[in-house]
């Protein structure tokens, strides 16, 4: 398989991007879904951002470097890599706070309406923020398993909260037909992209979407903790009110009056001062992948995918899969389910092969089309076939849990 890896990676029309990536030498790495690889033009942009634009320019840097923007220039860049206008989105917060902001945004628009239904093993923090409100008094929260969605939808549902692809299995939702069934009971829907976006073709408008949120670290290339970014159709933009009215969301808010004004558009969706070296880095995160482009980039993930999953059939391994086996219906990843999962992540991970563990008993491997060669899926499957076979992830040390895994 090595050979025919070779091969495949000699014929790659975006094998050269890899460079423009800081790859460290002796990782494969599978999980640049979870943690994106740092773009090689990052340290010197965040060089410039800290010795000129703060170091030297200081507060002036808010109009001569424009950071004042920031969140505005990055979302508007973001906006047509996910199907949207460039005046439809804003980088800023975490995605767990923008869910915050949608939900209640969205609970506002619907009067009578409590029910914001999401699907039971959702990814924690988009149900935990429901929950959150749910304990507010302002929402009833609502779970419902993936293939019950549809039954589950009546008329107390104010919003429909999803994610597009999800986080332990890929299985990617039809955007178009949930959308058009929550539409249809006058619901609306906020779609969680942290696992689609800067992967796979989004195309928000062309859903009716009504709002999205989604992560700026993992396929974007942001960095740890890097801003996520949000969405909000144009058609709601008078509607959406969201309840963080701080000050970077007014309207005018260098006027310094007591009363709050939300900002038109999206920029309402600003709470507090951005962080700009966040931002800075987000920027060349998604700079790169909107000048690969999305849809060679799903092109290779699904090539990728497929060949690990050759590789692996090849070897004999018999795992059990997850993830939907048609490339089409997931997201730039493949999961296997195994009672040992966490000690086989941990056993690779030695050998150099990164990927996750989803508790209880899931092997998650990510594949960031921008930066993997097929000769790492090649790798990557000898070395899982390897510590199934010798039984290496029986080790004591790989059984120990780490904090964060
Ligand atoms: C589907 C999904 N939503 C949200 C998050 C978390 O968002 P944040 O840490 O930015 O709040 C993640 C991963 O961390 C995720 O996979
Ligand atoms: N955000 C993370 C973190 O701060 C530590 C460890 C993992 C993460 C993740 O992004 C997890 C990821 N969203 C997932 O799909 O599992």
């Amino acid at each position: 398989m090595l050979e025919r890896a070779k091969s495949l990676d000699a014929a790659d029309p975006l094998a050269k991007f890899r460079e423009r990536f800081d790859v460290p030498g002796g990782v494969i790495y599978l999980d640049g879904n979870s943690l994106g690889c740092l773009p090689r033009a990052t340290p010197a942009r965040l060089e410039q951002v800290v010795r000129e634009e703060w170091g030297r320019d200081l507060i002036r840097s808010w109009n001569s470097a424009d950071w004042i923007n920031l969140p505005q220039r990055v979302g508007a860049k973001i906006a047509p890599l996910i199907g949207a206008q460039p005046h439809e989105v804003i980088a800023c917060d975490s995605v767990s706070v923008n869910l915050y902001k949608l939900i209640s945004a969205a609970l506002r628009m619907r009067p009578g309406r409590k029910v914001v239904l999401s699907e039971a093993g959702n990814f924690p923090t988009d149900v935990y923020m429901i929950e959150g409100l749910e304990q507010q008094g302002l929402a009833e929260r609502r779970l419902s398993d993936r293939g019950d969605l549809l039954e589950a939808l009546d008329e107390d549902v104010a919003l429909l909260l999803l994610t597009h692809a999800h986080y332990k299995t890929g299985e990617v939702f039809d955007m178009e037909a949930i959308t058009r069934a929550a539409h249809d009971k006058g619901a609306l829907v906020l779609w969680d992209l942290s696992h689609s976006g800067g992967a796979l073709p989004v195309d928000l408008n062309a859903r009716n979407a009504d709002f999205a949120v989604g992560c700026g670290y993992k396929y974007f290339n942001g960095g740890p903790g890097a801003p996520a970014y949000a969405f909000v159709a144009e058609r709601h933009h008078s509607d959406a009110q969201q309840p963080l009215s701080g000050w970077m969301g007014h309207a005018t808010p260098f006027a310094f009056s007591d009363d709050y004004t939300p900002a038109p558009g999206v920029d309402r969706l600003l709470c507090g001062t951005p962080g700009i070296l966040g931002l800075a880095a987000m920027e060349v995160g998604v700079d790169l992948i909107a000048e690969i482009g999305i849809e060679p980039l799903h092109s290779k993930s699904q090539k990728l995918s497929e060949f690990f999953r050759q590789c692996l059939l090849e070897s004999g391994l018999d795992l059990e899969l997850v993830s939907p086996i048609d490339p089409a219906q997931r997201g730039s990843q493949l999961s296997f389910r195994h009672e040992d999962a966490y000690a086989i992540c941990q056993a690779l991970i030695a050998r150099g092969v990164i990927g996750d563990f989803r508790d209880p008993d899931i092997l998650r491997f990510g594949f960031a089309p921008a930066y993997l060669r097929f000769e790492d899926m090649a790798e990557a499957a000898r070395h899982l076939a390897e510590v199934l076979e010798t039984e290496e992830w029986q080790r004591k040390e790989f059984r120990e849990r780490a904090a964060v895994t």
